[in-house]
């Protein structure tokens, strides 16, 4: 009873797995889109590593995020995670799963670009809001007002995650459906572009 259905999710993920060939795929978009956790089981899916850039910082740097934006300021944090996200995007294929601000800085962008595909996990802002309120780990909402600060994040960056290659609308499902999302929009684009 169970083989049809193992068949189909298997050709999805072979197909999805095909059409990435050697490139990167790159997660983009704001703070709880998913990104991270979406990633991670895209990759397994793909059967090829995951990595997230904010991990690798703190890795390189033994320091955490937020200690990082304390101790040097964001400007100095956009210059590392620049020469991370460079160093990662080298090869592939790879699962990539970016911090929130990578894709709008625009030397970062242009690695990303070069580097594979860019999948933008776009969510409105409730569903944002639902789960980046439930961590106090993200630098830029310590304001007083961070629901405020996350709004106007979305208004100055959808312009630019609007620039990646494929948009996922990031819904309120499971993690698991989302990623069979992601899966499924790479196949569509390897669909277009064999057509045109
Ligand atoms: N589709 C989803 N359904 C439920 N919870 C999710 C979903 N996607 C992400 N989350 C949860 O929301 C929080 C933020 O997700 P995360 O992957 O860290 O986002 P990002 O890396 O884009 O900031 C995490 O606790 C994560 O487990
Ligand atoms: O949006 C941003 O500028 C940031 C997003 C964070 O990553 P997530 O998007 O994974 O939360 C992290 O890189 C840092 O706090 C800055
Ligand atoms: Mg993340």
């Amino acid at each position: 009873m169970s083989e049809p259905l193992l068949t189909v999710a298997d050709s999805l993920k072979d197909r999805a797995r095909a059409a990435l060939g050697s490139r990167n795929l790159i997660l983009v978009g704001l703070m709880g889109a998913g990104k991270s956790a979406v990633g991670r089981i895209v990759a397994s899916q793909l059967g090829i590593p995951f990595i997230d850039s904010d991990h690798e910082i703190e890795r390189v740097s033994r320091m955490t995020i937020a200690e990082l934006f304390a101790a040097y300021g964001e400007d100095e944090f956009r210059a590392l995670e620049t020469r991370v996200m460079k160093r990662l995007l080298k090869s592939g294929p790879r699962v990539v799963s970016t911090g929130g601000g990578a894709f709008v800085n625009e030397r970062t962008r242009r690695h990303i670009k070069r580097g594979g595909l860019s999948v933008w996990l776009k969510a409105d802002l409730e569903v944002l809001w639902e789960r980046v309120n439930k961590r106090d780990t993200r630098p830029l909402l310590k304001t007083e007002n961070p629901k405020q600060t996350l709004e106007n994040l979305m208004n100055a960056r959808y312009p630019i995650y609007a620039q990646a290659d494929l948009t996922v609308l990031s819904r309120d499902v499971r993690k698991e459906i989302m990623a069979d999302e992601v899966l499924k929009a790479m196949i569509e684009a390897q669909k277009e572009n064999t057509v045109s």
